[in-house]
C-alpha cells in the first residue's frame, strides 16, 4: 500500500451562523461549530471508520470532502483538488453513498438510473459495462435491474445505490451508514462487497456507521469525532485501551469453589464451577491465566473481549483526549 495520502485534511473548521429566536420579534445570532480543528489524513487504498455520536460534525466533513460544503478555516484536499473550487472535477474521482437517501430516479427502473449516469460522468462503454457486470454478478443484482427503484427492498436499494457510486470508478467512496435498516443477510454482503472492492481495486473508503460491527468487520484504522473535534485515530485495539475497557477471563473449575483470589482480576460472577474475572483490557490475559492454574484445579477458560459499543459509549460519556 502506497503512503501517497488521497484525503488531506488539516485545521479544517465550518462554522454555520444560525438565528434563534430569543423573544417576540428578536432574533438571536449564534455560532455553531460544527468542525472544529480537523487534522487528519488518509494513504490511498486505506479503509477508515469515521464514527461519533449524533451531531459530532460527520456528516459536515464529508459535505466538505465532496465539495459541497466550504471550510470555514483549514485546508482541504482529496486526489489533490480542492474541493470546494473544483466540485465537478471531484465528481469524477469520487463516489458518495448516503443510507437515509438515494441518487437513484425513483419512478424508474434501475438499469435506466445507471444508464442516465454514465451520461452524466461521460463513462466509456467498455468501463461501464465491466463496472456494472461486477457489480450485478458481486451484489446479485441481475434480476433487480428492470424494477422501478421505488419498489426495491431497502437491502435492494442500497446495493443499487452502491453500485451507482462506482459505475465511474471512483478512487474515493465516502459510505454514510451504508448498512442501516438492513437485515443481517444484506449488511454480510455489503460488507464482504466493500472488503473486495478495497482489497482487489483499492478504493480508498472512508467509513461512517452507527453500526459498530461494519467497522470491526471493515476497518483496521478509526477515527472518533465529537463535538467536531478529532478525539481519536487509530486502530481498534488502541481505542479498546482508551476506552479504559475491561477484559473477562471465564474459567471453569473441577470443582465449586470459593471466589478466585489472584491478584490484578476480581470476581464478578460465579454460577457453579464457572467464574467470571474481570482485568483491565491492556494486561495481558498469560500471566492472570498462569497464576489461576498454580493454585486452582483448572477445567476450561476463555477470555471475552469488551464490545467497542461499551467501549465508545464510555470514551463519549469520559471526553477521551486526542491521541495520535
Ligand atoms: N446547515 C447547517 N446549519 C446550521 N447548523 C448545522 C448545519 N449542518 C449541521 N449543523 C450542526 O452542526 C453540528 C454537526 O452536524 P453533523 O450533521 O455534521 O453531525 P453528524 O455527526 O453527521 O450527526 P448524525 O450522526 O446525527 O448524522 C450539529 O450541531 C448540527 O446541528
Amino acid at each position: 500500500m502506497s503512503a501517497e495520502p488521497l484525503i488531506e485534511v488539516d485545521g479544517v473548521e465550518k462554522v454555520f451562523d444560525v438565528r434563534r429566536k430569543a423573544g417576540f420579534l428578536r432574533r438571536e445570532r449564534h455560532e455553531v461549530r460544527a468542525v472544529d480543528s480537523l487534522t487528519f489524513s488518509v494513504p490511498r487504498g486505506e479503509m477508515v471508520g469515521y464514527i461519533g455520536p449524533n451531531g459530532a460534525g460527520k456528516s459536515t466533513t464529508i459535505k466538505m470532502l465532496t465539495g459541497i460544503l466550504t471550510p470555514s478555516a483549514g485546508r482541504l484536499r482529496v486526489a489533490g483538488i480542492d474541493p470546494s473550487r473544483e466540485r465537478a472535477g471531484l465528481a469524477h474521482r469520487i463516489g458518495v453513498v448516503f443510507g437515509q437517501r438515494t441518487t437513484l430516479w425513483w419512478d424508474l427502473p434501475l438499469i435506466d438510473s445507471y444508464r442516465l449516469m454514465r451520461r452524466m460522468y461521460r463513462i466509456p462503454d467498455a468501463r461501464y459495462a465491466r463496472n456494472l457486470e461486477r457489480c450485478v454478478e458481486l451484489l446479485d443484482m441481475a434480476p433487480l435491474l428492470e424494477v422501478p427503484v421505488r419498489q426495491l427492498s431497502l437491502g435492494q436499494r442500497m446495493r443499487g445505490d452502491i453500485a451507482a457510486a462506482l459505475l465511474h470508478d471512483p478512487e474515493v467512496l465516502y459510505l454514510d451508514e451504508p448498512t442501516i435498516g438492513l437485515d443481517i443477510v444484506s449488511k454480510v454482503k455489503v460488507r464482504e462487497f466493500l472488503r473486495d472492492l478495497n482489497a482487489e481495486r483499492g478504493t480508498t473508503v472512508l467509513l461512517t456507521t452507527h453500526d459498530l460491527t461494519d467497522i470491526e468487520q471493515l476497518c483496521r484504522r478509526v477515527m472518533v469525532i465529537d463535538h467536531g473535534r478529532l478525539m481519536y485515530d487509530g486502530d481498534l485495539d488502541g481505542l479498546h485501551e482508551l476506552g479504559g475497557g475491561e477484559r473477562t477471563l471465564v474459567v471453569d473449575l473441577e470443582r465449586e469453589l470459593a471466589p478466585i483470589e489472584v491478584e490484578s482480576a476480581r470476581v464478578v460472577k460465579v454460577e457453579g464451577v464457572r467464574q467470571w474475572l474481570t482485568f483491565p483490557a491492556a494486561h495481558s490475559a498469560a500471566p492472570l491465566v498462569a497464576a489461576i492454574a498454580g493454585r486452582y484445579p483448572l477445567a476450561d477458560l476463555s477470555v471475552r473481549e469488551p464490545d467497542i459499543e461499551s467501549v465508545i459509549a464510555r470514551m463519549y460519556a469520559g471526553g477521551a483526549s486526542l491521541t495520535y
